[in-house]
């Protein structure tokens, strides 16, 4: 195999690392970063990322709580619970799991997220901070690409990217973080005429779709840097990606994998979004 891999897990543990020194600085003060994530109903995907940032938040000695609500909880109930933690100084993020069951309107939740707790970056406030270019808690799966980038010594200056999605939560905000970075950007959806060669103009290609294997080896300019955001599940159990690694790799410059890219870094992201809403709540930004 030519290409690079770029390893999240290991890029991931340095920056917690990091964190867990700050973490630490912040213990002599008697100050403690808290998160708390809410998950309601049994989605068995979200109880294994749920349990996956429990356990990293043990690790890095954080504050951290669970809440699991049945999934006929209401979306009044919710929001209660919501307006409860808002006001708890002990918690510096509020993460709520998605997807939510069908009768919660996920705006409204988003919408009654503290500004300041927003360690998803989903508010609209924190949107158009974004947008603006103004500080703000960034979401986590874009700013993990970001990183992953940066710390694989992959400069977007000047390139251009190709962004494969258009979501809310992941496409649009990393499309906006890549144009921070002066990067040219392009972004991509369902409705865009003739994918594949919009996809081989990318220095930098980024797959956030959700379609299993969907980018091959026809797609990738050789010696791009591909991203793959996507995390599927195959009826065999097994995990892939929105990238066909195999196809995808000999000709990409570097290339993330699935799992191990971007997902632990979603982790990673998160825990630095709470430490950085921890020293905001504390007059240290
Ligand atoms: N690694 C991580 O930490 C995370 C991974 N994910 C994964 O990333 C992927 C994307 O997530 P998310 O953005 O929430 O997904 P959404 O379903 O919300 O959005 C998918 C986007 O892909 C576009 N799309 C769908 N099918 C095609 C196609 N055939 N050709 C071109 N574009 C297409 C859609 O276009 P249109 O707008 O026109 O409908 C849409 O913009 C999923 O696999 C998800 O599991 C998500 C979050 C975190
Ligand atoms: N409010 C909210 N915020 C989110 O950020 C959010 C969400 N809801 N709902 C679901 C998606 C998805 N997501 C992932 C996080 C970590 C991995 C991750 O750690 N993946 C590992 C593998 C994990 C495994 O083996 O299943 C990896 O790629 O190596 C993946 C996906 C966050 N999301
Ligand atoms: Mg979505």
């Amino acid at each position: 195999m030519s290409a690079n891999l770029i390893d999240g897990k290991k890029i991931s543990e340095s920056i917690r690392e990091e964190i867990l020194a700050e973490v630490q600085r912040l213990s002599e003060k008697g100050i403690r970063p808290g998160l708390v994530v809410i998950l309601v109903g049994d989605d068995p995907a979200s109880q294994v990322y749920v349990r996956n940032k429990a356990k990293t938040c043990e690790k890095l000695g954080y504050h951290s709580e669970v809440m699991r609500l049945p999934a006929e909880t209401g979306e009044a109930e919710l929001l209660t619970v919501i307006e409860r933690y808002n006001a708890d100084p002990a918690f510096h993020g509020i993460l709520v799991q998605f997807p939510l069951p069908k009768h919660i309107r996920e705006k409204a939740v988003i919408d009654a997220i503290s500004v300041d707790k927003d360690v998803d970056g989903f508010h609209p406030v924190s949107v158009g901070n974004l947008v603006i270019g103004d500080d703000a808690l960034l979401p986590c799966t874009p700013s993990g690409v970001i990183e992953l980038l940066k710390r694989s010594g992959v400069s977007p200056a000047g390139k251009h990217a190709v962004v494969i999605g258009r979501s809310n939560l992941v496409g649009k905000p990393l499309a906006m973080l890549l144009l921070r970075e002066n990067a040219t950007v392009t972004v991509c959806h369902s409705r865009t005429a003739n994918l594949p060669e919009m996809a081989r103009q990318a220095d930098i290609l980024v797959a956030a779709v959700g379609v299993p294997n969907m980018v091959k080896r026809d797609w990738v300019k050789p010696g791009a840097v591909v991203i793959d955001v996507g995390i599927n599940r195959l009826p065999d159990g097994k995990l892939c990606g929105d990238v066909d690694f195999g196809e995808a790799a000999p000709v990409a410059g570097a290339i993330t994998p699935v799992p191990g890219g971007v997902g632990p870094m979603t982790i990673t992201m998160l825990m630095a979004n709470t430490l950085k809403a921890c020293k905001l709540a504390h007059g240290l930004g």
